[in-house]
């Protein structure tokens, strides 16, 4: 019975919602979501909203029909409104299912948060994800800031999503799940251990759990002294940027200068942030030479999707630039330019896009770590001396890769490399990269044959 306590007052402590309201709780009909409704039900009616729920048919399991069916009958029992729909199986990608599928859900959820005038939007995340996702990010790497992970509260739609059960473990909403009888549905995907995620969670998070019970817990205390850090540096960070801004898009070199190097660095970040550019160490570390190299007045960076860093004396600004290639034949060179899809020989199309969460490179789909200067990368007809670097440190002829993948010579015209602005070839396109620290990948490259 604990975790009722806990969670009433939690709810009553932070004033998500108010008893006039209306809330959306969305529940998948898994055990997390289950205890989430349950323990919403039973509020006190004092300050117990009023509870819609919702649910997403995603129709990618066997299972999915027979959970919409049960949220049906149990919102029927419990005298709930439930707001369903399916997820059409042709909106469905072959490539990203998960992220698509989250995105198809969250537009759901805040179209019934509009239907509703509901300003309160649930999810049923819980410690063990908070967990799960900080271990996630500390090995994929990134920006200090991920490391807060799940928040329990962030602005969505025209109001907030929340999440009440982050304080709570997994074996505690179990438990709970247990104690009241309740009845859900497991999802038989969680067990494939392809899946980062549920590595972290059968093999990592119990060991870590074994060596302190108390895992858990200190993840959440740090992430709440981060957040509490990060809140204060943001602020601090803002109150510089209006120091250095001249006008809307402009800043002031001199300015910019006088701050300390973390500073700088910090008003760089936030300016990239800003124009919603990725915030790579090669960005920053690029600008801030340029912005501190006093004998080049003017200089210019280019930057992802066709954006340009600019020094022009003593301002900058970051500018759209956009470079549309004309008229190329198709052995041509052919500038790929960010975010857009351009047309290749034999029927390919090629796209530059920021690195996603959870892609993994294949033949069609390339992962990079770029460095600003190495934009814009080019496609073009692989020639034979062209070279591509090795890991030890040597080179290989595209020549002789294409003999060792036993490509037919005829077939070896069609042969495409994508270059950077140095022209050093980077992929031997579905056969052979170039060797490259990978820790940091800023973008990918993805192939799709032309419709
Ligand atoms: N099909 C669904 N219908 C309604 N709600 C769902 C559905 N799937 C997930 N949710 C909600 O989202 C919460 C988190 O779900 P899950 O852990 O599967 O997603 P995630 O990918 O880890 O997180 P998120 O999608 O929110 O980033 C669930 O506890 C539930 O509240």
């Amino acid at each position: 019975m604990e975790i009722t306590q806990q969670f009433n007052s939690e709810v009553m402590q932070a004033g998500w919602f108010s008893r006039q309201q209306t809330v959306i709780v969305a529940v998948s009909a898994g055990v997390d979501s289950m205890v989430l409704l349950t323990l919403m039900q039973q509020l006190p009616t004092q300050i117990r909203p009023k509870l819609v729920v919702a649910h997403v048919n995603h129709q990618l399991r066997s299972q999915s029909q027979v959970e919409a069916q049960f949220m049906s009958d149990y919102c029927q029992q419990h005298h709930l409104q439930l707001e369903k729909t399916k997820w059409p199986v042709a909106e469905q990608p072959y490539q990203g299912v998960e992220a698509a599928a989250r995105h198809f859900r969250y537009q759901f959820f805040a179209q019934c948060m509009g239907r509703h005038h509901a300003a309160v939007l649930l999810t049923a995340h819980h410690a063990d994800d908070q967990a799960e996702t900080v271990l996630m990010k500390l090995i994929r790497g990134g920006q200090l800031t991920q490391l807060q992970g799940i928040l329990p509260e962030q602005p969505f739609a025209a109001g907030k999503l929340v999440r009440p059960l982050l304080p709570f473990s997994k074996e505690q909403i179990r438990t709970y799940a247990h104690e009241q009888q309740l009845t859900w549905y497991e999802d038989a995907t969680n067990q494939n251990n392809d899946v980062l995620r549920n590595r972290i969670r059968h093999q990592v998070i119990p060991a870590l759990k074994q060596e302190n019970p108390a895992f858990l817990t200190h993840v959440k205390q740090y992430t709440a002294q981060l957040r509490a850090t990060i809140q204060l540096a943001n602020q601090r960070t803002a109150e510089l940027l209006q120091q250095v801004r001249l006008n809307d898009q402009i800043y002031s070199t001199p300015r910019w200068r006088q701050l300390t190097v973390v500073e700088r660095r910090a008003v760089l970040k936030a300016i990239f942030q800003a124009a919603q550019l990725p915030v790579t160490a090669s960005y920053l570390d690029e600008a801030t030479q340029l912005l501190n190299n006093e004998q080049k007045p003017t200089a210019r960076l280019n930057l992802a999707h066709s954006r340009v860093f600019e020094k022009a004396y003593d301002q900058f600004s970051i500018k759209s630039e956009l470079k549309v290639p004309q008229n190329h034949k198709p052995a041509d060179k052919i500038v790929v330019i960010s975010n857009q899809w351009v047309q290749l020989p034999w029927g390919l199309r090629a796209q530059l896009v920021p690195t996603q969460k959870g892609s993994r490179p294949d033949s069609w789909h390339m992962a990079l770590a770029l460095r600003p200067d190495e934009l814009p990368l080019q496609v073009r007809q692989a020639q034979p001396d062209d070279q591509i670097k090795l890991a030890g440190g040597g080179h290989k002829t595209v020549r002789r890769i294409l003999i060792d993948h036993k490509i037919p010579p005829a077939k070896r015209a069609q042969q495409l490399v994508v270059v950077s602005a140095q022209a050093e070839v980077l992929w031997l396109i579905g056969l052979q990269r170039t060797a490259r620290e990978l820790t940091e990948t800023n973008y990918e490259l993805v192939l799709k044959q032309s419709d």
